[in-house]
């Protein structure tokens, strides 16, 4: 069970140029007007090149950040959904499903979505709604040139319908020449405790039949095939786990260091601190159009945590391509 940590770790994780105090740049929960977005934000931050807020598909806002090393991500508001992901090579080593919907009611099928406060299955609709409500911009900064920016989200009437619980989540991105960390804090802000399961549902571009991930045997597995709900406890056997049909299986106690080869001639570390599990989808046939396409390697969070009045939870991934 993951311990709970203090808030200031999460701005200790990322150690920035300016104060790391966070205060509220933007919030654009009221309004889609991307131009209208843009220009408050360039009279309020004096046009900062590493971070741009832009229309993206459906009108849906987008963060855009770029470093001085050339490398670029874009992140929606919507979910805090890291779309895209481009280290200094310029190839997008994140993948968008072609039939993802942009239209701020379903979640964003792509990139890096979050599961919280349930990973599921469950009680909640699947995956939680943290993936299926609008972010605000809380932060950002240029830590010598590699953009960091922090989004936000708190309880509001819609997660309160489901999840009756005070809560506030911060999720800090930072994007250098070859990597994009972030780390998710969970604060709980109501006076009861409340206890959740959380997950970063990250889908890596990748030619299925060259994928391989390295690093998770000897690990209890619970293989979610066939059902997903009944899933049968085993141990991962292999040195390295391959796609050859579908594959939801989780890993419990997985290592802090993962390696992907996407099959696509790169290979991606996944480093975390605090994400105790990992979980492997690839959806096969069932995604005809394409599951040949992309792999999901999955950070997560599957036993609860309790956490107390006042108290945070903070998890941090590094992916990083060679
Ligand atoms: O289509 P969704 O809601 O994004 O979920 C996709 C898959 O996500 C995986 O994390 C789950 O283990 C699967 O069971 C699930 O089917």
């Amino acid at each position: 069970m993951a311990a709970s940590l203090s808030f200031a770790t999460l701005f200790a994780a990322f150690p920035s140029s300016s104060n790391p105090s966070p205060r509220r740049l933007h919030s654009w929960n009221s309004t889609r007007s991307a131009g209208t977005v843009s220009a408050t934000m360039n009279q309020k931050t004096d046009t900062p090149s590493w971070v741009k807020v832009a229309e993206g598909h459906g009108g849906l806002h987008k963060v855009c950040v770029s470093s001085v090393h050339g490398s670029e991500a874009e992140i929606y508001l919507f979910g805090a959904c890291v779309t895209s992901w481009k280290p200094s090579n310029g190839k997008d080593l994140l993948f968008v499903r072609p039939d993802a919907v942009f239209d701020g009611k379903k979640p964003i099928s792509g990139g890096i979505p979050h599961c919280f406060p349930q990973f599921g299955p469950g009680v909640l609709q699947q995956h939680g709604f943290a993936r299926n409500m609008e972010w605000s911009l809380l932060d950002s900064d240029n830590n010598g040139g590699e953009p960091v920016v922090t989004l936000e989200l708190k309880d509001g009437l819609y997660s309160r319908s489901m999840w009756d619980f005070g809560f506030q989540a911060l999720y800090k991105v930072k994007l250098s020449a070859k990597g994009l960390s972030t780390a998710l804090t969970i604060k709980n802000t109501d006076k009861k405790p409340f206890s959740f399961t959380t997950a970063l549902h990250t889908y890596f571009r990748a030619s299925i039949s060259g994928v391989s991930v390295k690093g998770l045997k000897g690990c209890k597995t619970l293989n979610k095939d066939p059902d997903p709900v009944n899933p049968v406890e085993s141990t991962e056997e292999r040195d390295v786990v391959t796609f050859p049909g579908f594959v939801d299986c989780v890993y419990l106690d997985a290592p802090d260091e993962l390696q992907l080869e996407n099959g696509l001639g790169d290979t991606i570390t996944i480093r975390n601190t605090n994400w105790p599990d990992a979980v492997l989808w690839n959806p096969h046939k069932q995604m005809e159009a394409s599951y040949r396409d992309f792999v999901c390697v999955e950070n997560a969070q599957i036993g609860k945590v309790q956490l107390e009045s006042g108290k945070s939870w903070v998890a941090e991934q590094h992916i990083s391509s060679s």
